[in-house]
């Protein structure tokens, strides 16, 4: 059984005071490590290294909104791999739709990021999605299969084993419009048929597929219930522990059941 993971994507939001105080919620509410359920935190880079010492101890996981994909050097503005891992980074969000829409990133550079990831030992969370327009013109299917084998190509099934999916339609995402349950479960459907056909359908059947886009505790529950929906990619519903833990408290009733 694939274990859930609800993760906590801070973006450009939280104080250093308001982020440990909300770290340090979730670390009292998830203090040992559970079966079923994986909690991930994603603050912003400057704070990462105190949220991590501020989950210690916790079974939470911290992890960064995004990599370089250089090890070093002069790439100004710019944070390695090894120095994710430095301050307690497991865990990378690569290619966020904000990244590849507002950034401008494409799908060649979101593959070096996820390739050099994983080979520095983070594991990574491969975001994907549509544009309102796309799904209007009905090529959601295309268009997450072109970001699927851009951002994975050349991806081996090992290398891929530290990988995790997560589907976050762009018309979605903190616009309070969330995916219809059918909607999420056929495009997690497909990217996991896409997994199958590209690597094995044992894989396919363990890697983890999150959802993201206005996931809130009275939808959280709908939506990680369906079949191929393995957790949950949270924005806005992560930044106050009381809205955030309803929806880890939806999972593990799931996974308890
Ligand atoms: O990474 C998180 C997603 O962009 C979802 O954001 P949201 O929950 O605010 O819609």
């Amino acid at each position: 059984m694939r274990r859930y993971l609800v993760a906590g994507n801070w973006k450009m939001n939280t104080t250093r005071a308001t982020g440990e105080e909300l770290a340090g919620a979730l670390a009292a509410n998830a203090s040992a490590e559970e079966a079923g359920v994986e909690v991930l935190v994603c603050p912003p880079f400057p704070y990462v290294s105190a949220i991590s010492e501020k989950v210690s101890g916790s079974a939470v996981q911290v992890g960064a909104q995004d990599v370089y994909f250089e090890a070093g050097g002069a790439f100004t503005g710019e944070v390695s791999v090894d120095m994710l891992k430095d301050v307690g980074c497991q865990y990378v969000l690569i290619g966020h739709s904000e990244r590849r829409h507002v950034m401008g990133e494409c799908d060649e550079t979101i593959n070096k990021k996820v390739k050099a990831a994983i080979a520095g030992g983070l594991k990574v969370v491969l975001c994907v999605g549509e544009l309102l327009s796309e799904r209007e013109a009905s090529q959601t299917e295309a268009v997450l299969d072109r970001q699927m084998e851009g951002g994975l190509a050349d991806i081996s099934e090992s290398d891929a084993n530290h990988l995790v999916i997560a589907y976050e339609p762009v018309w979605a995402i903190g616009t309070g419009v969330v995916a219809t349950t059918e909607q999420a479960e056929s495009a997690h459907d497909h990217l996991r048929k896409w997994v199958a056909k590209h690597y094995t359908a044992a894989f396919a059947d363990q890697i983890r597929i999150l959802y993201g886009g206005s996931v809130k505790a009275d939808n959280a529950e709908a939506l990680l219930g369906q079949p191929n929906v393995d957790g949950a990619l949270v924005g806005g519903a992560s930044l106050k522990a009381d809205a955030f833990i309803p929806i880890i408290d939806a999972a593990r009733k799931l996974a308890s059941a």
